[in-house]
């Protein structure tokens, strides 16, 4: 796997919502840099703006203000196809709950994504060995609802790396698993991280991974505390 993480840099980054003629500023000029391959952890409370960050972030929503800039440069935004590849070929994302495919087999939700960005893209000894990397390597075949919770999120991390990213934007990966399997699946992000020096941003409640992770940052009412 390619081993460059993204350098992410936002500069006085601003998302505000208009409500029955009311503006609420989620978030205020956000000033914040990822070095390349750099894990982080993101916590605040619930309505921080953690999740609108993440969003941002990942070219899924657009600033009211300021801008993000990747490697210096910012997203493709002239045609919204060409910001569709940025995002499938550079951005992997992660969830609380794991959105797989009921009907699917791992191995074949991890491949989704290559199948969505053309058939050119499929790689299934890739696909297997991202399986093998989160420990599901004698689960390929298994359907969702014959894994546990924890091996659900594996196989969504594996999916989130089957492109092969360069930003990983995880929102509160853990916060669906018991505090074990949640340690786990968290130990396990950091590891990918390293090993493909990728850049990441996961948000988290938990205090106690928060500790874990070698940057910490702090939200509040939409700011970096
Ligand atoms: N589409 C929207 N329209 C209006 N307000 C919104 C919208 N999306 C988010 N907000 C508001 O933005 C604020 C921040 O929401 P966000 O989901 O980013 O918080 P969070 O820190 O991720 O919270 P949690 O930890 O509970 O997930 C909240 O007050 C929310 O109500």
């Amino acid at each position: 796997m390619r081993g460059a993480g993204l350098d992410v840099t936002t500069r006085a980054l601003s998302r505000s919502y208009v409500r029955g003629g009311r503006t609420i500023e989620v978030l205020r000029a956000i000033d914040l840099h990822l070095d390349p391959g750099s894990f982080t952890v993101l916590t605040g409370p619930s309505g921080a703006g953690k999740s609108t960050l993440l969003h941002l972030l990942g070219t899924l929503d657009r600033p009211t203000s300021g801008e993000i800039l990747y490697d210096s440069l910012p997203p493709p935004d002239k045609r919204d196809r060409d910001l569709a590849a940025f995002r499938r070929t550079k951005i992997g994302f992660i969830f609380q709950f794991h959105h797989l495919l009921p009907e699917f087999s791992a191995l074949e939700n991890v491949l989704m994504p290559t199948w969505i960005s053309g058939k050119d893209r499929e790689d299934t000894s890739w696909a297997r060995t991202l399986l093998e990397e989160v420990g599901l390597g004698d689960r390929l075949d298994h359907k969702p609802s014959e894994l546990s919770g924890g091996e659900q999120q594996r196989v969504a991390v594996a999916r989130a790396l089957v492109m092969k990213p360069a930003l990983l934007l995880a929102d509160e990966p853990t916060g669906n698993l018991d505090s074990h399997t949640g340690l786990e699946v968290f130990t396990l992000l950091q590891t990918l991280s390293s090993r493909f020096h990728m850049t990441c941003l996961v948000t988290t409640h938990n205090e106690t991974l928060a500790k874990k992770a070698d940057r910490h940052i702090a939200m509040d009412d939409g700011q970096i505390r």
